[in-house]
């Protein structure tokens, strides 16, 4: 059948045909406005603990490339912030543009970043991942942006394995990584109720968008843009601009944790 992509074709405008909640009342991403984020003192703050012995592989699923961890025990953790409960990072992954003007998925203000990080954690209330993945408190993603600046050493490390991963459904062992290495030195946040930015859409995500960016170099998101969507043996397609427009905010609030 004709799998779901960012073609013209496949891409997100034609994604509510086979997945109606494309249309629902909680989709992400949004546009982040912060003069109508309202401050709750209530928030705490985040508490991200992560242990690099529990980072497993590096892959390249067609869609984005993502490193997998081990979550059969609370290594690797988020607590506090907006939820409640202890919620296991499962994996991360990027989405990014052809050009270094677009490729994030939330924007502020309307602002475009080349990239944005997705940290995705799912709530320990639930026997597995699958099990959270579509319940409405089942996940929460910390969001961070990239900027245009020095090389970051720290995504250099994933760079260096992208000429292993380069085709669709490839994969190879990566470990040792600390997640805590791509977030920035403020963890103030913006957080509201949304979904999965991919199909199958699911309206099971607490989103936590960091203020700050980390940075990245403009020939780093070069090599981002060397990987590819298509499988070995397919005509190359290189994949860039894996990033769905922001969707109708339809009446939710946007909490900041900071004033
Ligand atoms: C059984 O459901 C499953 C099984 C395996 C993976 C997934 N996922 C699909 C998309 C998707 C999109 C995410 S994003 N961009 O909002 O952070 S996170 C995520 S996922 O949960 O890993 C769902
Ligand atoms: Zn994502």
């Amino acid at each position: 059948s004709h799998s779901w992509g960012y073609e013209a074709t496949n891409g997100p405008s034609k994604w509510g045909a086979s997945f109606p909640i494309a249309n629902g009342d909680r989709q992400s991403p949004i546009d982040i406005v912060p003069g109508n984020a309202s401050h709750d003192p209530g928030l705490k703050p985040l508490k991200l603990k992560y242990d690099p012995s529990t980072c497993l592989e590096i892959l390249n699923n067609g869609h984005s490339f993502q490193v997998t961890f081990a979550d059969d025990t609370d290594s690797s953790t988020l607590t506090d912030g907006p939820i409640s409960g202890t919620y296991r990072l499962k994996q991360f992954h990027f989405h990014w543009g052809a050009t270094d003007d677009r490729g994030s998925e939330h924007t502020v203000q309307g602002a475009k970043f080349p990239a944005e990080l997705h940290l995705v954690h799912w709530n320990t209330k639930y026997a597995s991942f699958g099990e959270a993945v579509n319940k409405p408190d089942g996940l929460a993603v910390v969001g961070v942006f990239l900027k245009i600046g020095n090389e970051n050493a720290h995504l250099q490390k994933l760079i260096d394995k992208f000429s292993v991963i380069t085709n669709a459904k490839t994969q190879t062992t990566f470990v040792d990584f600390n997640p805590a290495t791509l977030l920035p030195g403020c963890l103030d946040y913006w957080t509201y109720l949304g979904s999965l930015t991919t199909p199958p859409l699911y309206e099971s995500v607490t989103w936590i968008v960091l203020k700050h960016q980390i940075t990245v170099s403009s020939a780093q998101m070069a090599k981002f843009r060397t990987l590819l969507f298509s499988s070995n043996g397919e005509a190359p397609c290189c994949m860039e601009n894996n990033y769905r427009p922001p969707q109708p905010l339809k009446g939710r609030v946007v909490r900041a944790s900071f004033k």
